[in-house]
This record gives structure tokens, C-alpha cells and sequence, in this order.
């Protein structure tokens, strides 16, 4: 016998089991029945896909209480685990994130939201249990089988176990039983068939206890919605999620005809820890015909719906269908294209009528979504259909279509600003002229707008024009006097001065209050994208833009009028550069020689007091 030591975080786990953080200890149960039929799926699909030689003519979950001993068993005829397999997915916890979420659930202590977001799975036994055995042995395997013991402190001990069959029993030595502390007997017959009717009805083995069968086995995405209640919807989801929160929308699907699937979909209503992270699990489980086939088949739906979770079950594809093949069959090109129809028109119900749900989403999965702007041109206009966004107009998010029917007479384009928040992107020098004039603008504010905006040529055949770019002629300008004569020799002049920095110095129509700005040209990446491309490694030459003046603000007046006196004064160039550094720091970018340009104010300043 070897007596070894849980690796740190699965002690951190076990502790906060142990001391049960948690009220509801009745899904212990849920998790070993949901792991045993998880091993039962796995023995069926090896003797499927790789030609395992095991007998499944009865694949089935057994359930012993015995009260006299106050212990429960929980059997399965599946995989099992050999001895390495035990060490490795007993003792440790190989899930990323799981450091940073107990961290998190220390300083939460009791937060059903946060456990549900890792699968506490076979630890939770602790909250039940001052003692857990398990005994196992791996299907196929010749020699002897594994027991597994624990009292769910420091250590386990793993001993030979000669006689084990074929699959894996847990044995729960129950702590006795504290209703005050929602510690009920669960060497209860009752007790056993409430939580199983409950949690794991809808399992597609037989659950047994004696004689009796507890669940009915019915496969929920085959049943009519209507007979199905929202509670065994959300055990399910739970099942297949292990997001503790209920799901937002739940999704039918049924396709008959030459090619048959049914499939039940869920649209989450909290993003997972991991939404943004490449290695975070994704895509939708397969069956066919019945028979689990994967988990996380990411052909069935994009990467952009990545948080979209639930089942798709395929009549017509081969059992033992592999990951390889499911990329180019046809069958699931095709379901997938469905699916992502009926998602992004179930978020377009909600947006339409239940707008409190459809906020949710948005705040919860708009940035993901967003990323099938660049990656699904077919949808595009499907996805900025459901899109909304901020804007000028007011507190809530717009749709497109809402701010065309809010555009002023001569309006043609969809004006926008990106930046880093509202607030800054409010207070640009670039939205003076829009905001005396009235005219509204979207306010992007997430890093993928920077990048779809360069997809999305139009909506509704109206151009997405960022007003940080290129020239902007606002209608009502068009009959203003245009001072440029004058300015002329300033404007060389700085040019020369400021070569460096930027490619060209013009007036603005821009501006009514700030002095100057700076405006991307309108084939130029934006200084944001090009931040990007560095930050990803990508060096490309710094894009120059251009500084565009306020000639109605004093300090421009003033300096024209200086330049028109006399053109070598020796503190122009200064202003100038003054002047550049100014209109860089009112849209939040980053000053080249912070140290110089604060040098060149005080000096300037102290000439001043
Ligand atoms: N009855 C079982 N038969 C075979 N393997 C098992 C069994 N129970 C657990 N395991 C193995 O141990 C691993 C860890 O189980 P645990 O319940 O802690 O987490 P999990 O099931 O992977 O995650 P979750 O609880 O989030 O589903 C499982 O992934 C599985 O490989």
C-alpha cells in the first residue's frame, strides 16, 4: 500500500469540501452518477471506435445504502481507471483556472455561482463523507484492479484491489446526518430517489437500487418541450454545462427529412471564466442516434458562439464517426450553418421581446459574438442585426437600425468613435462638432470593435464612418465660410515643424471648443489597431496622421497672427509641438517624451504667472 499526498490545489479543494462552503450537499450524488455515466459513455464509445473488446449489453448505475453501515455505494460497469489513471485524475486537478476561482472562493466563501463554475465533481463527496473509497478497474486492461482511499485530508492511500470487476464503485462513508446543517441521511431509500428523479433523470442508463429502475432515461432533447419541465431543462444543462446558474434561453431544434438530427441548445446566462482564454473547452456534445459519440465537438458551432452550450443528435452519421472525418462531412457543415441560424435568430426574439433577457446576453456575450463580424461573412448582417451598441444619444444601447431611423435630414453615414471607455471617448476633441450640431455617434468601446469595423463596410446601405478619420463634412457645415486663405503660410509652417509626427496640418470642421486634434487618414490603420498589430508582434512602419486646427480657438488665431509678424520667432516651433502634444493627450494617447513636453509647458507656464 502507498500513501500519497494531494497536489496543492486539490487540498485547497478538499478543505473548502471538508469544511462544506456549500449548502446544497445533495449533489454529491448528481456528481458521482453524472461521472458514472460519463465512464459508461467512454466504455461504449472504445468498443465502438477503437475495437475494445468489453461486453455492453448491460451498461447500467448501481446505487447501494446500507444504513446499518451508514455507507452508499455508487457502482458502474464502464471504463474504469488503472492505477496511474487514479493518481493523475484523483489527485490532482488539471482544470486551468482553477487556482485563480479558489482564490476567488475563499474570499467569497459561500457562492454557489463561483463552484458551479468548476466542476467540483467526485470532491464533493466530502461534504458528506468523513471517509470515501473507490474501487476500480480499467476495461481491457489484464492484472489487478485499484482501491482508493481518503478522509479527505493531506493524503490517500492506493493499494492492489485483485478481485475488483470490471468498471468503478465509490463508497461514501456518511457523516452523520445534521438537518441544521442540510446534512440529511443518505442512507435514505427516499432521500436517494428524490435526488436522483431530481438531478439525474434524464441520464441514459439505468439507474438502479434493487429491483427498481429511479430514472427514466428519456433523452430530453427528444421530448416535446411541452412535456418537459424548465427544472429537468436545468438539470440537464448542469449536467452538460457545470455552470451552476440556470441557462438564459433554451433552444429545440429538430430536423427531419433526407438528413434527420434533434438538438437542445443553451444560451448561458453568465459568461464562463474562461470566454476569452484559446485553451477554454468549447462546442457542443454529439450523439448519434442515442449514443454519446464526444463532448466538445467544435464543428458544430463557430468559434464566435463559443458559449453556446447543449447536444446535437445525428441519425445518419456513423457511430463511430472520428473528430477527422466530422470536419469535412457535409451533414455537419450543414448543421452547424443551422444552428447558428436558429441562435442568432433566438437572440433577435430576445431582442425584441424580452429585452431585459436580451441586455443579459449582451452584456454577458456581445464581445464574443462580435467576433463573427470578422470571421462569418454570411452572417454578418444577421450578427449586426442583434448587435447593440452605445451611443451618444443616451444611457441604453442602440441597435443599427434605430439609429438610421434617428438620422438627421442629410445624414448619409453611421458616425462612430472608438476608444478605450465612454468617458474618454465622449470628451474627444473629435466629437465637438458632432455633439454641437446633434448629430449622434456610436460609442465603441470593446478591443474587437477596433478590428470589425474595418469589416463591416455598411449597414443597410449606410457607411460605418469612424469620426476620427478622413475628412468629415457634416451637411451643416457645408455653407460656413472656409478661412483657409489666411492660414496657409501657418499651416506650411507647421507642417515643416511637426514632419515627424504627422503628414499633413489642415482646419477642421471638427472642432468648436479644443484648439486642435488628431485624425487618422482614411486608408490608415487607427493608432489602436496599430497598438495591436505591435502588441501581437506584427512591426510595421508608425502611421503617421494628421493634425487638424480649430481656426476659430484664440490659441490658433493667435498663433497665425504670431507667424504672420514673424515667421522665425524662435518659440513657434515650441507651440507647435505644444500644440500636437495637446491634441494627442485629448483622445488618450500615449506622448512620445512625456518628460519634454511637460519641460516645454512649465516653462511656458512659468513665463505665464
Ligand atoms: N466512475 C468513474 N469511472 C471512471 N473514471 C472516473 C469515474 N469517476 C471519476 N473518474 C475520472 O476522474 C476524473 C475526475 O473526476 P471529477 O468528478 O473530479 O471531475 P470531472 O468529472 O472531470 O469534472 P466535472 O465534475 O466538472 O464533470 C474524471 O474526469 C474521470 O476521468
Amino acid at each position: 500500500m502507498e500513501t500519497l499526498e494531494f497536489q496543492a490545489e486539490a487540498r485547497q479543494l478538499l478543505q473548502l469540501m471538508v469544511h462544506s462552503i456549500y449548502s446544497n450537499k445533495d449533489i454529491f450524488l448528481r456528481e458521482l452518477i453524472s461521472n458514472a455515466s460519463d465512464a459508461l459513455d467512454k466504455l461504449r464509445l472504445a468498443t465502438l471506435q477503437d475495437g475494445l473488446e468489453a461486453d455492453t449489453s448491460d451498461l447500467h448505475i448501481e446505487i447501494e445504502a446500507d444504513s446499518e453501515a451508514r455507507t452508499l455505494t455508487v457502482r458502474d460497469n464502464g471504463i474504469g481507471m488503472t492505477h496511474d489513471e487514479v493518481v493523475e485524475l484523483i489527485g490532482t486537478i488539471a482544470k486551468s483556472g482553477t487556482a485563480e476561482l479558489l482564490t476567488k472562493l475563499k474570499e467569497a466563501k459561500e457562492s454557489p455561482e463561483l463552484i458551479g463554475q468548476f466542476g467540483v465533481g467526485f470532491y464533493s463527496t466530502f461534504m458528506v463523507a468523513d471517509r470515501v473509497e473507490l474501487v476500480t478497474r480499467k476495461a481491457g486492461t489484464e492484472g489487478h484492479g485499484t482501491r482508493w482511499e481518503s478522509a479527505g485530508e493531506g493524503t490517500y492511500s492506493i493499494d492492489d484491489a485483485p478481485d475488483a470487476p470490471i468498471g468503478t464503485s465509490v463508497t461514501v462513508h456518511l457523516r452523520p446526518k445534521d438537518e441544521e446543517d442540510a446534512l440529511y441521511d443518505y442512507a435514505d431509500e427516499w432521500k436517494i430517489k428524490e435526488i436522483v428523479k431530481r438531478y439525474s433523470d434524464f441520464i441514459s442508463f439505468p439507474i438502479k437500487m434493487g429491483d427498481e429502475t429511479l430514472n427514466s432515461m428519456k433523452a430530453l432533447w427528444a421530448r416535446p418541450r411541452s412535456e418537459v419541465s424548465d427544472d429537468e431543462y436545468h438539470q440537464f444543462y448542469r449536467h452538460i454545462s457545470h455552470d451552476w446558474t440556470d441557462p438564459l434561453e433554451i433552444i429545440n431544434m429538430k430536423a427531419e427529412g433526407t438528413f434527420e438530427y434533434e438538438a437542445l441548445l443553451f444560451l448561458p446566462a453568465r459568461a464562463p471564466h474562461d470566454l476569452f482564454q484559446r485553451d477554454a473547452q468549447r462546442g457542443l456534445q454529439l450523439y448519434v442516434k442515442r449514443v454519446f459519440i464526444m463532448d466538445d465537438s467544435k464543428e458544430l458551432i463557430p468559434d464566435y458562439l463559443r458559449f453556446v452550450k447543449g447536444v446535437v443528435d445525428a441519425a445518419d452519421l456513423s457511430l463511430n464517426i472520428s473528430r477527422e472525418i466530422l470536419q469535412q462531412d457535409r451533414h455537419i457543415q450543414m448543421i452547424r450553418r443551422r444552428l447558428v441560424k436558429k441562435v442568432l435568430s433566438t437572440i433577435k426574439d430576445l431582442l425584441n421581446n424580452n429585452p431585459e433577457k436580451y441586455a443579459t446576453f449582451w452584456r454577458e456575450f456581445g464581445k464574443a459574438l462580435k467576433e463573427g463580424l470578422l470571421n462569418d461573412s454570411d452572417n454578418q448582417k444577421a450578427i449586426l442585426d442583434v448587435s447593440t451598441f452605445a451611443s451618444t444619444a443616451g444611457a441604453e444601447p442602440t441597435t443599427l437600425a434605430a439609429y438610421i431611423e434617428r438620422m438627421k435630414e442629410g445624414q448619409e453615414d453611421i458616425y462612430y468613435l472608438t476608444g478605450d471607455s465612454r468617458t474618454q471617448v465622449e470628451n474627444s476633441p473629435h466629437m465637438e462638432a458632432f455633439q454641437a450640431q446633434g448629430y449622434e455617434v456610436l460609442i465603441l468601446t470593446d478591443p474587437v470593435d477596433e478590428i470589425w469595423v474595418e469589416a463591416v463596410p455598411d449597414y443597410d446601405g449606410k457607411k460605418l464612418q469612424s469620426i476620427a478619420r478622413g475628412n468629415v463634412d457634416l451637411p451643416a457645415d457645408k455653407d460656413e465660410p472656409q478661412p483657409e486663405g489666411d492660414f496657409a503660410p501657418l499651416l506650411t509652417f507647421l507642417k515643416e515643424n511637426l514632419e515627424e509626427q504627422v503628414k499633413d496640418v489642415r482646419l477642421s470642421h471638427r472642432l468648436t471648443t479644443s484648439a486642435a486634434c488628431l485624425v487618422s487618414d482614411s486608408d490608415d490603420i487607427t493608432p489602436a489597431l496599430e497598438k495591436m498589430y505591435r502588441a501581437m508582434g506584427q512591426e510595421g512602419p508608425r502611421v503617421k496622421r494628421i493634425l487638424e486646427l480649430n481656426p476659430n480657438h484664440p490659441l490658433v488665431g493667435g498663433l497665425r497672427a504670431a507667424h504672420e509678424q514673424n515667421a522665425a520667432d524662435g518659440g513657434l516651433p515650441e507651440t507647435a509641438e505644444l500644440l500636437y502634444g495637446t491634441a494627442l493627450l485629448a483622445e488618450g494617447g500615449d506622448l512620445e517624451d512625456p518628460a519634454r513636453f511637460a519641460k516645454l509647458l512649465a516653462d511656458r507656464l512659468a513665463r505665464t504667472v
